[in-house]
């Protein structure tokens, strides 16, 4: 999709909120729109749902199917959640049978069984959120935009934004997410793109190369450790190495910068005495910091 010089004020005659602005946003591509209070990032994202229309300029190739969760999901609608999602899907246009199936898996996803026969302005701000989200992932969006998806989200709802941005991207599909949380760190791989006196600038990721890779640490339960890293390759990630001396609970975590690259793109590390492959034997995470090749 292609921003092609755009401008946008809300009022003839009133002050341009964006101008100039040239963006682009390939498939498989993230990026995430910075800028204080009121400068224009929603704005900028209406323009991409096609909620706005630019007063000058086009926007172009724009995905047919898009997903966007509005800032504040309106919810002083009449409907109960099952019903509003239900119509969203058919909106979407999935079938009844495709529908039905939509709606229950997302439903299930966010955990909104509960929450099925309530009605929308009866809801939290953060279940609001969440039947926001579902309604956007209920058909596969070629581009989902979203917009401070964190607000008002429980921690386990904001560990599940991530990992449908990933499940678009991974599907061919863009993202486009505003945040001021700083949340999208957890993105590394998404372009920056700045909003400040009405104009748009974009900072390429670290590493835009497409097999660019990152090195996420987690820590597992020791005895679990042979599962986790078998799990990790069966979905096709590098295993580095196995270590003993997890970072504290409290350590901070995610780091603003983004992580530092694999360095010789993953280069397999030789085990050390004493550790097992998880390919061809138990792992001793517990035992000295073991290194496991891939
Ligand atoms: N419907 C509207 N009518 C008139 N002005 C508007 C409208 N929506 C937004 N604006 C103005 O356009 C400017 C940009 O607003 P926008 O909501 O895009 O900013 P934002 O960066 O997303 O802010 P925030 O971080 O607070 O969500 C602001 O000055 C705002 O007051």
């Amino acid at each position: 999709m292609r921003w092609e010089d755009v401008w946008l004020r809300y009022h003839r005659r009133g002050p341009w909120v964006l101008r100039q602005v040239d963006l682009r946003l390939g498939a498989g591509e993230a990026a995430v729109v910075l800028g204080r209070n009121g400068v224009g990032k929603s704005t900028l994202l209406q323009l991409a749902a096609g909620v706005l229309r630019p007063a000058r300029g086009r926007v172009v190739d724009r995905p047919r199917h898009v997903g966007w969760v509005p800032e504040r999901f309106p919810a002083d609608q009449p409907f109960t959640v099952g019903r509003y999602l239900d119509g969203m899907a058919r909106v979407a246009g999935l079938g009844g049978a495709e529908a039905g199936a939509a709606v229950r898996r997302w439903t299930e996803r966010l955990g909104l069984g509960p929450f099925h026969g309530v009605r929308l302005p009866e809801l939290s701000k953060g279940t609001a959120q969440k039947v926001g989200l579902a309604q956007a992932m209920l058909r596969r969006p070629g581009l989902l935009i979203l917009d401070e998806p964190w607000e008002g989200l429980d921690a386990a709802a904001r560990e599940l934004v991530p990992a449908l941005i990933d499940e678009v991207l991974a599907a061919g599909g863009s993202v486009l997410v505003s945040d001021h949380r700083g949340e999208t760190a957890r993105l590394p791989g998404a372009a920056r793109w700045t909003v400040a006196d009405g104009t748009v600038s974009a900072q390429a990721p670290a590493d835009a190369s497409p097999g660019a890779l990152v090195v996420v640490e987690v820590a597992v339960p020791a005895a679990r450790a042979a599962g986790a890293v078998a799990r990790l390759r069966a979905d096709g990630h590098h295993v580095l190495r196995v270590r003993a001396d997890p970072a504290p609970p409290d350590a901070p975590v995610p780091s603003a910068a983004p992580p530092a690259p694999v360095p010789g793109g993953g280069t397999p590390i030789a085990p050390q005495a004493g550790e097992a492959d998880p390919e061809t034997g138990p792992v001793d995470a517990a035992g000295a910091g073991g290194q496991v090749p891939r």
